[in-house]
């Protein structure tokens, strides 16, 4: 099969990946009501599975679990997910036949074997849904024509899909139908019940395309997402540690420390967060922030273009050929790292210490977010689209690090975003050592403003502010987050 997106033509692949409609509420008025009474059966209980298929009975519909044979009768973690909240669970033969609708929420490197199981099992005029376009977009499967096409993807690892749910609020998602599967002109509507299922129309949606979602998925992914937290958590602890600060100090402040760097960023924007900082820590964050964007520059363009190319998605699946070598090796090797392997300290760490004493850590996420928004959208992806897949996401995959660190992290995104992460993390490392061998603990480990000697220029002050306020993310967040109005606090 070839790649859909490299085979379109280029008016086709511009048009497909500038879609991008943000919803109004207004077009949710019907809620669920499309799929009450139908028939919903997910493939796979893993992470998504299990979440969407919480969320979607909470709503009122009627959910079910298809899994693999084997995975039944050796009782696996799917399999125990499953029962144990109470749902039917079958095998592919006895469940896939019944279903209106089929969830597709085994890991991506398992569609093409999922959907050559399904497609003969399924009825007539049934609808095939994915949570990542990976499947139609980089391996061009085509589905058989009877069949509706549609993507409902959440812009969150699934832990929070639930979690945000349980607030009574949801993530950011993305919806589509395949162009080339809409048989009965109602992959729309299904595809609107289905986000409302699942909480993601409280929190913004945006009618794009399986080629949007897929390009800008793994570019968001691969950088800020998941690979730039992993470099930047490493390289942070190691110069802690370097410097004589307490590793267990040095532990806890990375570990909780993006999770409250970045509830700032999520509530207010990157000038929110970096107005957490005093105005002399502010300055140097922003000065560091744009030494970092000028390192990676070239990195994040490298990651664009093998997206955009399909030599990411053609090296990956290689790996998977290979029985996931890579992966494998490179999840050991994190285990490994230093950062994994300290505890946190049981130390008092204060709400705006986490900013005072981890300016480094900001400019991080500062450099990261904006760098992986203008790539982005440099490529013809829309505002809207690399905000959800830059700034809104961060913190929700921040969250999973303060949990259990990068094990968790890697654990709960999917096996597509951790391959991608552990590519750019071992690209990035060695780019910034020059860069790293220059920071100290004035701003990583320490009170920027203890070693600085208090003083700020008024005009340098007014155009960092100027900077950070007038950046096209920061217009465009201000926007969607005003659309946001059920978003719920997470750190107290
Ligand atoms: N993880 C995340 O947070 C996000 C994931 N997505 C997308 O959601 C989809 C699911 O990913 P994710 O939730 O991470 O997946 P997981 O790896 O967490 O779970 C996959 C589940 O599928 C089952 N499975 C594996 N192979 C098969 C098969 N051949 N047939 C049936 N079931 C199978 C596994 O169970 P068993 O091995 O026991 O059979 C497991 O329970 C992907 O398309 C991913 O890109 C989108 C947004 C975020
Ligand atoms: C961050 C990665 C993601 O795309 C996600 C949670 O949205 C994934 O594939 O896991
Ligand atoms: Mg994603
Ligand atoms: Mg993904």
């Amino acid at each position: 099969m070839a790649n859909y997106f490299s085979s379109l033509p280029h008016r086709l692949k511009v048009q497909e990946l500038g879609k991008c409609d943000f919803m109004q509420s207004s077009e949710f008025a019907d809620g669920v009501k499309k799929l009450i009474g139908k028939k919903i059966v997910v493939v796979g209980c893993g992470a998504q599975g299990l979440a969407q298929g919480l969320n979607m009975r909470d709503s009122g519909l009627d959910i079910s679990y298809a899994l693999r044979q084997v995975a039944i009768d050796q009782k696996r973690a799917s399999y125990e997910n499953a029962k144990n909240n109470n749902f039917v669970v079958g095998s592919f033969e006895e469940l896939i036949p019944t279903a209106d609708l089929v969830m597709n929420l085994a890991p991506d490197k398992q569609h093409t074997s999922v959907v050559n199981q399904v497609m003969p099992l399924m009825k007539k005029g049934a609808c095939l849904s994915y949570s990542h376009g990976f499947n139609i977009v980089e391996e061009g499967t085509q589905i058989r024509k009877d069949i509706t096409v549609i993507m409902v993807a959440p812009k969150s690892p699934a832990s929070e899909v639930r979690a945000e749910y349980l607030r009574g609020f949801g993530v950011p998602t993305l919806i589509a139908v395949h162009p080339e599967n809409d048989p009965n002109g109602d992959g729309l509507e299904i595809a609107k019940a289905y986000c409302v299922g699942t909480g993601g129309h409280k929190a913004g949606v945006l009618h794009s395309s399986f080629v949007a979602e897929v390009k800008s998925d793994l570019m968001g992914e691969q950088t800020i997402l998941c690979g730039l937290l992993q470099t930047g958590s490493i390289l942070s602890f190691n110069k802690m540690v370097e410097k004589g600060i307490d590793p267990a100090y040095a532990s806890k402040l990375v570990q909780y420390g993006w999770e409250t760097i970045t509830e700032a960023l999520k509530i207010g924007g990157i000038t929110n967060m970096m107005d957490r900082l005093s105005n002399p820590a502010k300055i140097e964050a922003f000065k560091l922030a744009e030494e970092l964007k000028d390192i990676m520059r070239p990195l994040f363009i490298k990651h664009m273009d093998d997206i955009l190319s399909g030599e990411f998605s053609k090296t990956m699946m290689e790996d998977w050929a290979a029985g996931d070598k890579n992966l494998l090796t490179w999840r050991a090797e994190t285990g490994e790292t230093a950062f994994e392997k300290t505890p946190a300290g049981d130390v008092e760490i204060s709400e705006q210490e986490y900013f005072d004493n981890a300016t480094l850590m900001v400019a991080f996420i500062k450099a990261g977010v904006e760098s992986a928004y203008e790539t982005m959208t440099c490529s013809g992806i829309k505002n809207e689209s690399a905000y959800y897949e830059s700034l809104h996401e961060t913190p929700l995959i921040a969250n999973t690090i303060a949990r259990k660190k990068l094990f968790e992290m890697n654990r709960v995104i999917s096996d597509t975003a951790e391959y991608g992460c552990y590519l750019f993390d071992h690209a990035c490392k060695p780019l910034l050592a020059d860069f790293m061998k220059k920071i100290d603990t004035n701003v990583i480990g320490k009170n920027f403003n203890a070693s600085s000697n208090g003083r700020v220029d008024n005009f340098e002050l007014v155009k960092v502010n100027a900077a950070i306020r007038n950046h096209s993310i920061e217009i465009c967040g201000a926007e969607l987050r005003a659309a946001m109005t059920a978003m719920k606090k997470i750190v107290e």
